[in-house]
């Protein structure tokens, strides 16, 4: 297995009002294979933006080390932090589009700013993935024209016009309705076989990624526990794992149990 991104012993902590410290990361390690799929789950609260930001290099780290393809970038800044960041594909949550571009304007965006390309390079390259995520024929709408699934797709097509090494997905179907969320889920794996990048996806939501993840973190006051695919994680001996399957996955749980 080659090793995309690993964590070794990764602390974060944020002052407490009372003086003391909220241990967000508590010494953790793993690492992150290279093309594979690995879903960040977790409750609110423990800790998975923070982790996505580390990687991006948005937050610094108080102890520990942050390896993205065996180089240490804990404590990379300017120039270096830039190229690193080339290297990412991000989509947050609401897909963060200009309301005020319209789709080609918003996914031409990264390559009028990070690259030399021509006009009508870039025009040739927009096109070409506005037509893998279908949708020729929208790039002069607005965001607002929008269903709530079309953004996410403009927001993935943009996300992809660097060609990203590694692709973040933070909660990315937030919104959408069970199809639709199928649909973006799907999406991503064409694309990911197509394109193959690493992915990385934070979910509250596992039965929804279910079928996505090589591997599945889950983070819990400040510990990280690293299962394979997700059937691993009802086999957890963990009370907090357990609690975590009975809200979380206790459909998927209970079915297996049925048929087994
Ligand atoms: N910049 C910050 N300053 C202080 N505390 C922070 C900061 N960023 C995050 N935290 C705290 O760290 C904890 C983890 O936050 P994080 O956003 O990573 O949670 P999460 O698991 O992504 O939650 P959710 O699922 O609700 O998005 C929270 O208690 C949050 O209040």
């Amino acid at each position: 297995m080659t090793v995309a991104i690993e964590f070794k012993e990764v602390e974060k902590h944020f002052p407490k009002r009372d003086g003391g410290l909220q241990r967000v990361l508590d010494r953790v390690s793993f690492t992150i294979p290279k093309g594979k799929t690995t879903v960040i789950a977790g409750r609110s609260g423990q800790g998975k933006s923070v982790t996505l930001k580390l990687i991006l290099g948005l937050m610094k780290a108080d102890g520990g080390s942050i390896h993205v393809d065996g180089k240490d970038v804990t404590n990379v800044g300017g120039r270096a932090l830039e190229q690193l960041r080339t290297r990412f594909g991000v989509l947050f949550q609401g897909a963060a589009l200009f309301d005020s571009l319209t789709v080609f304007e918003n996914v031409a965006l990264p390559l009028r700013e990070r690259t030399s390309k021509g006009e009508e390079e870039i025009e040739a390259l927009v096109s070409s993935t506005l037509g893998q995520l279908e949708l020729l024929g929208h790039e002069g709408k607005y965001p607002a024209q929008l269903s709530g699934g079309m953004r996410k797709r403009v927001g993935l097509a943009r996300a992809l016009q660097l060609n990203p090494e590694i692709m973040l997905f933070d909660e990315p179907t937030t919104g959408l309705d069970p199809v639709m969320t199928q649909e973006i889920y799907q999406l991503f794996a064409e694309t990911q076989a197509r394109v193959g990048f690493t992915s990385i996806i934070v979910s509250h939501d596992i039965p929804k990624v279910f079928n996505l993840a090589d591997q599945v973190i889950v983070l819990h006051q400040g510990e990280m526990d690293v299962f394979g695919r997700p059937e691993e994680i009802p086999l957890s001996k963990k009370e907090h794992i357990q609690a975590f399957v009975q809200t979380t996955m206790g459909e998927i749980y209970q079915s297996q149990q049925v048929e087994g």
